[in-house]
């Protein structure tokens, strides 16, 4: 099967600093893959060239076996299969629009008549443990855990093959952060979406993710099965980055 995502030495610089330097990866069709690395090692560089928002200057991204294209017209076409979940959920809400709009613009991207959109929305809501009304409250009106829900539910209504998510439980409750991945994990198992998880926190990767790789400035320093991967790493960066994050405690297991 083509592989969701494919990056083969991927190159990018900001001045003197090598933000991709030469990353070659790929992500299996339907499974969950970590990207781990401490601040600053190009995680989300490597996130928003995927995204098809940052340019590579060398090297090859292939999103469903298509080479990234950078046109206004590629952006918006990819938009349908490929969506984020960016670290900051409630700075990507305009605070003077209620949720609703920000909904009803996916509907409108889609081609989708309302009332078709509203039906799926109300379902995403409900399997999210969103009550309906919050979509009639403003970004401030809602809490930390629920911003990141919406922010999950405006990527579900677009009905994505590839979800993106980084650091998707960074500034949230210890308490819920393993009913985020949880739910996380649920969704995907059952759209059969590709799941990529960005984090600089170990322990969220080892619970979620089949296979993940370790970057270091800009380099994936090593990668694998999850299990093996952390179970015994052959770096000692990684052996360093676990010890920094003792575990995140699965509250539910499911599924
Ligand atoms: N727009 C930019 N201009 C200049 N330098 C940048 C820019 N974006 C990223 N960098 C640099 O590229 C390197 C990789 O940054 P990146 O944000 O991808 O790391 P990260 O692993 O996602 O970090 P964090 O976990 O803190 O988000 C860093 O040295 C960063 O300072």
């Amino acid at each position: 099967m083509t592989d969701a995502i494919s990056i083969s030495n991927a190159q990018l610089r900001f001045g003197e600093t090598a933000a991709l330097d030469g990353v070659s990866l790929a992500i299996p069709q339907g499974t969950c893959f970590g990207i781990v690395g401490e601040s600053g090692s190009g995680k989300t560089t490597l996130m928003r060239a995927v995204l098809g928002l940052q340019k590579l200057d060398q090297g090859e991204i292939r999103i469903l076996g298509n080479p990234l294209v950078h046109s206004r017209a590629a952006l918006k076409q990819r938009a349908s299969f490929i969506q984020p979940i960016f670290q900051d959920p409630a700075a990507s809400l305009s605070p003077r629009s209620r949720i609703r709009t920000l909904m009803n613009e996916v509907g409108t991207v889609l081609r989708e008549p309302h009332a078709a959109m509203h039906e799926r929305l109300r379902v995403i809501l409900n399997r999210l443990g969103l009550p309906p009304g919050v979509i009639d409250k403003y970004p401030h009106e809602i809490s930390g855990g629920q911003a990141r829900r919406v922010a999950i539910a405006r990527a579900l209504l677009m009905k994505p093959s590839i979800l993106i998510a980084d650091e998707p439980t960074a500034g949230l409750d210890v308490s819920v952060q393993g009913d985020l991945l949880n739910l996380l994990q649920d969704i995907r198992r059952s759209d059969n979406i590709t799941l990529v998880v960005i984090s600089h926190n170990l322990a969220i990767v080892r619970l979620i993710a089949e296979n993940a790789v370790v970057m270091r400035a800009g380099k994936v320093v090593e990668g694998g099965e999850v299990g093996s991967l952390f179970k015994s790493p052959r770096e000692a960066y990684t052996r360093e980055l676990l010890a920094a994050w003792p575990g995140v405690t699965q509250s539910k297991p499911t599924g």
